[in-house]
């Protein structure tokens, strides 16, 4: 797998309730999909949670954090940062130019995703402003489809380190090993 710096999502905005799964998603599908961090606003106490239980279970590294103000985030950060909508420019078109970049930097990638409505400066503060096709969707969608063409789709092998529990592919059914008995 190529040698990535720090890639790290950001989840701006959260409303209770209404995205709890949402944001609890976006936390997984970062994780899952090879991202080393996730930023969450501070309300979103559960997402956090069962971003750590499942790093607990299913193994890491990953860090979930909570954040007062993501947008200060995405104003200070001082790596690159590609913002995820669909008024962007097509994925297939810049991630060529944003995987060379990242990887030739020593600068950790910051990827914000949005909820509700986001605001003008995220489109300014980007160094890329990219869509996974330019059709309104989903936040999960688009980070998943981007982060697998960043990594050029090395994630789906990466080795995952002290998992309590393993899933074993099967072609049916259903098979988990604790880690200690393999
Ligand atoms: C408003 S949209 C999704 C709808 C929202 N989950 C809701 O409950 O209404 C939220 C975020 O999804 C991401 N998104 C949606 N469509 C996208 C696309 N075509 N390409 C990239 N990102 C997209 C953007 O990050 C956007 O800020």
């Amino acid at each position: 797998m190529e040698q990535f710096p720090e890639v790290v999502v950001c989840r701006l905005g959260h409303r209770p309730g209404r995205d709890d799964r949402m944001t609890t998603h976006v936390g997984l599908t970062a994780r899952a999909l090879g991202a080393d961090r996730v930023i969450f606003p501070d309300n979103a106490t559960d997402a956090v949670e069962t971003a750590e239980d499942i790093t607990d279970r299913f193994g890491g590294p990953f860090f979930a954090e909570l954040v007062e103000k993501p947008a200060a985030v995405v104003r200070n950060w001082e790596g690159p940062i590609a913002h995820l909508t669909m008024y962007g420019e097509p994925v297939q078109t810049v991630e060529s130019e944003i995987r060379s970049t990242v990887t030739e930097g020593d600068d950790p990638l910051l990827v914000v995703v949005g909820a509700e409505k986001v605001p003008f400066e995220m489109y300014e503060q980007a160094d890329w402003n990219v869509a996974v096709t330019n059709q309104p969707h989903s936040e999960i969608a688009g980070l998943a489809v981007f982060l697998d063409r960043l990594f050029d789709g090395d994630e789906l092998d990466r080795e995952w380190v002290d998992a309590s529990r393993r899933v074993v592919p099967k072609e049916t059914g259903k098979l988990v090993l604790p880690v200690s008995e393999e």
